[in-house]
């Protein structure tokens, strides 16, 4: 079963998020020597900000250097691009990081960009499986208000990435959210994964909400996911967000 945790603004989700985070730091650093976390772009990344850096208590535990980062979902713009993921990461939070202690991270290879060229954007997908570990310890995503995670879309014309398979990283193309060319992972990657969270807030994820957690809609990939992978997935949403669930008994 999902586990969900609303909190109002005075609970500080961040910081929430961020003992979560720790305690999966800590959890696999004492059966193995590497953190392998993979993250999502949007919203996510201030408050990863706001948990693994603004706040000194949490801060200070975080071992960095046993952490590799990956993402979940990636723009196909160059690293320094505004709309880039790991550009967006490396400004809230590589850029912080002021001990030589730093994590491995892992971009697309933006040496491969050649745009509008369709093999191009096949290549750098193939490529990112490649550099991908078998089994990632934490996935953090976060949740658009037509129901998408990653790069994952609901509707007939992105149910390709969906329905994949084999795959663990595909091109995804006509994102309805810009920029339109992007990477995504698929559900195997998902399904090997030790934890899933979700981090979802404000007032414009109300419908969705209530579609994911009322309705069930498992055409939507976020209610999918829960509907798969329950018993790894934690939703870390605010009361604003939440604030349409009718079911809160989840
Ligand atoms: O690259 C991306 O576009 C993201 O990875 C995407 O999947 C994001 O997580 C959701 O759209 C939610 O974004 P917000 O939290 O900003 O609404």
């Amino acid at each position: 079963m999902v586990t969900v945790y609303v909190h109002s603004e005075a609970d500080n989700l961040p910081k929430k998020l961020g003992q979560y985070i720790l305690n999966q730091q800590n959890k696999t650093l004492s059966r193995s020597n590497t953190f392998k976390i993979a993250i999502s772009g949007g919203s996510l990344i201030n408050v990863l900000r706001l948990g693994l850096i603004e706040n000194k208590n949490i801060s200070s535990k975080i071992k960095w250097d046993h952490w590799e980062i990956y993402f979940v979902d990636e723009r196909i713009v160059p690293l320094n691009h505004p709309d880039s993921n790991y550009g967006a990461f490396k400004v809230a939070v590589l850029d912080n990081l002021t001990n030589s202690k730093l994590p491995k991270v892992f971009p697309i290879n933006e040496s491969l960009i050649n745009n509008n060229n369709k093999s191009s954007h096949i290549k750098i997908a193939e490529d990112y499986e490649k550099l991908l570990p078998k089994q990632l310890d934490s996935l953090l995503l976060g949740c658009g208000p037509d129901g998408h995670t990653c790069s994952l879309f609901p509707g007939l014309k992105h149910k390709y990435l969906l329905e994949e398979q084999t795959k663990r990283v595909m091109w995804c193309h006509d994102s309805p959210k810009p920029p339109s060319d992007r990477i995504t992972i698929t559900l195997p990657v998902l399904n090997d994964s030790v934890e899933i969270a979700f981090v979802t807030e404000g007032e414009s994820k109300q419908s969705i909400m209530h579609e994911i957690f009322d309705l069930k809609d498992l055409n939507l990939p976020t209610a999918l996911i829960n509907a798969l992978y329950g018993d790894k997935v934690t939703w870390f949403v605010n009361d604003k967000a939440f604030a349409k669930v009718e079911n809160k008994d989840i």
